[in-house]
């Protein structure tokens, strides 16, 4: 099963499947397409962090766009909850080292990173879209973003809510965090957790055009400034990797949290049928 493929740009790396080759931009577009919500699996965490070190290591891929063909609808429904629900310790860890480390990969990623949201884009997609240099949403008032854990019954951890103060500042975070706010295009625009809204039909275009004019910046500099504002936040993380995991496997597996988990779920079903 394809979980995304990445339509690359003057790049000979590409991940499962190629589109709209073209060899003069250097621009890679990370396409997620895994059914029905991609939501963000081992397997599916393992492929997108291959992915990105491939184009990190290709000197002639400056810039990556990621994105969803599951539009409309989602562009990521965060953490696969399967994941978290009813696994042994062990795998819980290993499937947590791979959030970590796409955290690491795409917050500290050396290319303009921009995401085109174009669908839904709760908790752990919402964290992969805080990754990008850069916010495209759909202007649709049915989508919603936000770090909406504590509705789940979980807390995101400390790295989750670094990122969020660093792109709206610490009061948005502590009210978006505690109540665990799910935030409509024009509500995520006006705190800063988007930094554009568009029609739905050209977030990709506009995605596009916004990379060519920050591909004009010196690469280095540009670099340099990302990495002198992003370094503390990796650094803290990357001190505490082994402590964040025992964390997470011990309160992910606690009974109440299980069943936290499973009500969601629940809910989640309801909410269909
Ligand atoms: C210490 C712990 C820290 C953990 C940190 C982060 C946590 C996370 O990221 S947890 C994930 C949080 N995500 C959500 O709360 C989103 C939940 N999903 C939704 O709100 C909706 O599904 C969404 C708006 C994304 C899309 O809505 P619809 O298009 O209406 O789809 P459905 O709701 O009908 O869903 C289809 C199908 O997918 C299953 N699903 C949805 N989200 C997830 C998920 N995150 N993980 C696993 N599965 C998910 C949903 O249950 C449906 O399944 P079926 O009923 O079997 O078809």
């Amino acid at each position: 099963r394809n979980l995304f493929y990445l339509s690359s740009v003057r790049t000979t790396t590409f991940i499962l499947k190629m589109s709209n080759s073209s060899p003069s931009t250097g621009v890679a577009v990370m396409h997620m397409q895994s059914p029905p919500v991609n939501s963000l699996s081992l397997d599916f965490l393992t492929e997108l962090c291959i992915g990105v070190e491939k184009l990190e290591m290709d000197k002639g891929c400056r810039g990556l766009i990621i994105t969803s063909v599951l539009s409309p609808k989602v562009f990521s429904a965060g953490l696969d909850i399967l994941e978290m629900y009813g696994k042994s310790p062990e795998r819980c860890g290993e499937f947590w080292k791979a959030v970590q480390e796409m955290w690491l990969k795409l917050y500290g990623s050396n290319m303009t990173t921009i995401a085109a949201i174009n669908g839904s884009s709760p908790a752990g997609g919402c964290l992969m879209s805080l990754t990008c240099d850069y916010r495209i949403m759909a202007d649709n008032p049915r989508y919603s973003i936000g770090l909406n854990e504590t509705q789940l019954g979980i807390v995101a951890p400390f790295w989750f809510k670094d990122t969020m103060v660093n792109t709206v500042g610490h009061r948005n975070t502590e009210l978006a965090l505690q109540l665990g706010l799910l935030y409509k295009p024009a509500e995520a625009l006006k705190i800063g957790l988007v930094d554009q809204l568009v029609p739905e039909d050209q977030v990709l275009a506009v995605a596009t055009q916004t990379m060519t004019k920050w591909l004009t910046i010196p690469e280095h500099a540009r670099q340099i400034t990302k990495s002198m504002m992003r370094k503390p936040t990796l650094d803290k993380l990357r001190s505490n990797r082994e402590a964040d995991i025992q964390n997470f496997v011990s309160f992910i597996t606690k009974d109440s949290i299980q069943k936290s988990l499973r009500m969601y779920m629940e809910m989640l079903k309801q909410k269909k049928a």
